[in-house]
């Protein structure tokens, strides 16, 4: 198995540029998608807009990637992760979350649910609730100076989450060799979690304890 980090020698100020122009894309895809989920307009404007979509779609091949985005990185120390299920900045299905790591082993983030991301009705998915937890949790263990992967997480689900503003937060517990203890929660802002997570993060043993991205390359292809 290879876990491969791409080096690709793009200057740092070009990688922030490309990402501002996909974000604001990526923001307009998911107004799309929000917009589809609740239209009410009859089913010939359904179609005409699908035919638009496709023709937008098409633009958008004219150049690709031949798979996934993958996590790339510079020499100056950048890197970018623009498909990640959660946080890839070109991922429109990904929730609009950014996280911020206020110290190494705390990490909080805010941002508002919509209707993309209903589980039960009117309120937040369990799935949504956990791949945010994971991602939160995971960027914690790791703080960007060691790799880390999910081991075990464990869920409590105490209360149903309703659609709209969540804040979730995060903390290094404890941690022994490879092994990282993450506790985290989410819930309505200033109000009690509606769920609790535990989970173990590993680095991998053939991960270096404490590196850099190119470190973390050699090491997985090696
Ligand atoms: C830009 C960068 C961004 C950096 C920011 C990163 C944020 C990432 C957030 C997203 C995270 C993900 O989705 S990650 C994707 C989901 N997770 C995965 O795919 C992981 C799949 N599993 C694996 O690859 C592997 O099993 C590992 C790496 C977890 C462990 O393999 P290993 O390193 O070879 O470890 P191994 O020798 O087997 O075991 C070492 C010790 O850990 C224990 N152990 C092993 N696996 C587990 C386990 N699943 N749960 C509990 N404990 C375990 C063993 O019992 C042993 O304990 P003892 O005998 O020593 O006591």
């Amino acid at each position: 198995m290879t876990i491969a980090f791409i080096h690709e020698e793009i200057p740092t100020e070009q990688v922030e540029q490309r990402e501002k122009v996909l974000s604001s894309l990526t923001d307009a895809v998911r107004d799309l998608v929000d917009a589809t989920i609740r239209s009410t307009v009859a089913d010939d404007e359904l179609d005409a807009v699908r035919a638009e979509v496709e023709a937008l779609a098409a633009r958008l091949r004219a150049a690709q990637l031949p798979g996934p985005a993958g996590v790339r990185y510079n020499s100056e120390g950048r890197s970018w992760n623009w498909g990640n299920a959660v946080v890839g900045r070109g991922n429109a299905v990904a929730p609009p979350v950014d996280i911020t790591h206020d110290e190494f082993g705390s990490a909080y983030a805010e941002l508002t649910l919509g209707a993309a991301y209903e589980g039960p009705p009117g309120m937040v998915h369990g799935g949504v609730s956990a791949l945010l937890l994971d991602q939160i949790m995971g960027e914690t263990a790791s703080g960007f100076k060691r790799l880390t992967m999910t081991g075990t997480l464990t869920l409590r689900y105490r209360r149903p989450l309703p659609l709209g503003p969540v804040r979730l937060e995060a903390q290094i517990d404890r941690e022994s060799g490879r092994k990282i203890t993450v506790e985290a929660r989410i819930g309505v802002p200033g109000e009690d979690a509606a769920v609790e997570a535990t989970g173990l993060f590993l680095i991998p043993s053939w991960a270096p304890l404490d590196e850099s991205a190119a470190s973390w390359s050699r090491s997985a292809e090696g």
